[in-house]
């Protein structure tokens, strides 16, 4: 399967998209796209506007404080296999867009031709669970798209072939919504290895570390959620934009969250990469001050200062090849969030004209980093496929989009759920950086304060 690829047109037509019906099949080069953009007015403000207008079938967002882009319908979608599936995707896009017909009268980011893409954590079989024909890159060309960025907003169609449907704020309003529907009693079960196991698995990787073989290992869990009634995403995606604004908020072929981490933004020759490692939990009804004197105590903590040094470097070496110029800041700051605080750091940099190189070919250098990894990055991998003794799937891979020109933004799958076939069932994930000086038991309960946000936004707490 390896670099192997391939393109199918999704052929059923999704409500409320006003865009053409389903295309037959065709092979990947035989493709048009007819892509148009024109500005609307009739989008409200506020932090769920955009995620309020989605269908319940396969919703695509990118949100963060009220801006980004949401989308549905597939004009088409591109699976990739193995290591290859970042520069597959990259080379398909390209293809795709050297044929598109485009016309866009709001040339922002985010305008004109979009995909939005979802790729695995690892790019290797993982074991039993490892699935041969499950794609481990995929970009969604959405029928619709709607987007806002400050105080401009948009509409986007797009088809495949000589027909269009029109953008436009009528095209919007006389969209059919579904109201969205709650998931009723949701119960939460242990995943792979169950709590009472994983802090041993964690020790294990604590001896690891402490006898020289690697200096960090990031290990994840996953609890799985059934649900009284079949979930509609939409009910996760308004409270994750509403509860964690400062987050992205994302969904894209089933893999929905809430992440704080950008692993790159690509946006007119500027790279940004936000870094977290190094957490300490909120607890419920803490104080101003008690919050303060936690981020204090995160800020002088050298087992989170060594966490986080590991995964900025990381995040500076691998974009250093690419950029003519960088700032690497010299300390982090505390980012809050509802749940926990982590230590961040924005690495940015202006991008050698002379790489060309666009968001896929920058996420495909950058991950996995060692915020969801470990360093040295090949010795955490193997760790990780020999102790975790879970399939991560996308859980920790890049999620985001991309444009006409390349740019794009890809943050890291994190306080995330993968929703299968099953309407019923959703797996939840949260994983921990380990460092020599580790304790299994804090970790356990730092992966319980990280599964907060879709806990609660399944209504389960
Ligand atoms: C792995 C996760 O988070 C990562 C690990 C962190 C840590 O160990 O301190 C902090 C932020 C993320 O980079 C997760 O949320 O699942």
């Amino acid at each position: 399967m390896v670099g192997a690829m391939s393109a199918t047109p999704y052929p059923a037509p999704v409500p409320p998209s006003g865009a053409s019906a389903g295309t037959p099949t065709a092979a990947p080069e035989a493709q048009h796209l007819v892509v148009r953009t024109v500005r609307i007015d009739s989008l409200p403000g506020g932090p769920t506007a955009l995620v309020d207008l989605l269908p319940d079938a396969r919703p695509l967002t990118w949100v963060r404080r009220g801006d980004g882009i949401v989308g549905w319908g597939e004009a088409l979608r591109l699976d990739t296999f193995g290591p290859g599936r970042f520069a597959d995707a990259d080379a398909a896009w390209r293809a795709l867009l050297a044929r598109a017909v485009v016309r866009d009268e709001v040339r922002l980011p985010g305008t004109g031709p979009v995909a939005f893409g979802t790729f695995a954590f690892d790019d290797g079989p993982t074991g039993d669970a490892f699935d041969d024909e499950r794609p481990q890159g995929t970009l969604v060309v959405p029928r619709v798209v709607v987007g806002r960025r400050g105080t401009v907003t948009w509409m986007t169609t797009t088809s495949v072939g000589p027909t269009l449907d029109a953008p436009g704020d009528a095209a919007l309003a006389a969209a059919h919504r579904v109201p969205v529907t709650s998931p009723g009693r949701v119960t939460l079960v242990d995943g792979a290895v169950g709590s009472v196991d994983w802090p041993g698995v964690v020790a294990e990787a604590v001896d690891r570390i402490r006898s020289g073989a690697l200096e960090k290992v990031v290990l994840a869990r996953d609890v799985v959620a059934t649900t009284e009634h079949p979930l509609d995403p939409r009910f996760l995606l308004g409270r994750l934009a509403e509860g964690y604004p400062s987050c992205w908020t994302f969904s894209v072929a089933g893999m929905v969250g809430a992440t704080p981490e950008l692993l790159v933004r690509s946006e007119k020759g500027l790279v940004t990469s936000r870094v977290l490692a190094g957490t300490i939990r909120r607890e419920p009804g803490m104080t101003d001050d008690d919050s303060l004197l936690h981020a204090a105590q995160l800020a002088r903590s050298s087992k989170d200062l060594e966490e986080h040094e590991f995964a900025v470097r990381s995040v500076a070496d691998a974009l250093e090849p690419f950029c003519s110029s960088m700032n690497v800041p010299d300390a982090p700051f505390v980012l809050h969030l509802p749940n926990v605080m982590h230590l961040a750091s924005d690495v940015t940099g202006v991008l050698d004209p002379a790489s060309r190189s666009g968001s896929l070919t920058l996420a495909a250098a950058l991950h996995p980093s060692a915020a969801v990894c470990g360093t040295p990055t090949v010795a955490a991998r193997d760790l990780i496929r020999e102790i975790e003794g879970m399939d991560r799937a996308r859980y920790a891979g890049p999620v985001g989009w991309v444009g006409a020109d390349g740019d794009g933004e890809w943050g890291i799958a994190l306080r995330s759920a993968e929703l299968g076939d099953d309407p019923h069932h959703l797996r939840l994930f949260a994983g921990c950086g380990i460092v020599a000086a580790s304790d299994p038991a804090a970790e356990l309960a730092e992966s319980e304060a990280k599964l907060v946000p879709m806990r609660w936004a399944l209504g389960a707490d």
